[in-house]
């Protein structure tokens, strides 16, 4: 079932174009990697793609209906769009903060903090002994997960994170792509911008590779992740390693 569809959607910052006709199909049930060299336009696509930025040219499509046609409400119960790490967040505890995300649903307060979607996105993010600490002492590691709880809390079937594992440390990183997993296999569909390319090839299903606001590739990440495009975009030289789990690594 697809969820989410852009079809040559372009995007200008001043003179520039910065996100060149990009289209993408999101299906329920798949860990999408956005991936590129810094500024190749995937913070903006997502954006996009989230609603958030309007495209000057193209369609987005959010479970079948122009996006640009569904209020924000009725988006935000459809899709969580979770930003790169910003501001630091107000002094209220993390549960509250967590339950934000029952907005959408029209729950606030005591009514959305007890919710089980609640309770069940903290564990699910390792925050549960954590929840009655002010949100604005937590560290960003922390806040990442925060970020990602709130967005489970909503219950949404579209997940857009943008790096969510930049700020975290290997363990972390690694039950956070294991988490976006687990979510897929309950039929959910996730697009999550990354640059360790070690974690998408093993965690997403499909990679869309971007440089210059367009899609170079999209496909399953043995066919995204070659050589040449890894030389021609990253501007890094692939070494094979032989019975690793991740049969190369990069190098300059
Ligand atoms: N508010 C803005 N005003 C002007 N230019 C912008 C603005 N935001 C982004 N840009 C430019 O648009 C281009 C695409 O930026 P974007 O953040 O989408 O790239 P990115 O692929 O997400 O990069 P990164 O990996 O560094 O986060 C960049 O050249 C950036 O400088």
């Amino acid at each position: 079932m697809i969820l989410l569809q852009a079809e040559r959607t372009s995007f200008r910052r001043g003179e520039r174009r910065v996100v060149d006709a990009a289209s993408l199909t999101l299906r329920a049930g798949r860990v999408m990697g956005l991936i590129g060299p810094n500024g190749a336009g995937k913070s903006t696509f997502l954006r996009m793609l989230a609603g958030l930025l309007r495209p000057e040219s193209g369609h987005i499509r959010l479970a079948g209906r122009d996006i640009s046609e569904i209020t924000a409400h009725q988006r935000a119960r459809q899709l969580a769009f979770i930003p790169q790490e910003g501001q630091k967040p107000p002094p209220m505890p993390l549960r509250a903060l967590v339950a934000l995300g029952r907005l959408p649903h029209g729950q606030t307060g005591e009514r959305a903090a007890s919710h089980p979607a609640v309770h069940d996105a903290l564990t699910a993010t390792g925050l549960l002994d954590l929840r009655d600490r002010p949100a604005s002492h937590l560290s960003g590691g922390e806040r990442a997960r925060m970020n990602l709880a709130r967005a489970l809390a909503t219950a949404t079937p579209v997940i857009l994170a943008d790096e969510p594992i930049a700020a975290l440390d290997p363990a972390h990183a690694l039950s956070m792509m294991h988490l976006l997993r687990v979510l897929a296999a309950q039929g959910k569909g996730i697009i999550v911008v990354l640059h360790d390319l070690v974690l998408a090839a093993r965690f997403c299903d499909e990679l869309v590779l971007m440089d210059n606001g367009a899609v170079v590739r999209h496909g399953p990440p043995a066919g995204v992740l070659r050589d040449d495009l890894m030389r021609s975009v990253y501007g890094v030289r692939v070494r094979r390693i032989e019975n690793a789990v991740i049969p190369w690594s990069l190098d300059r």
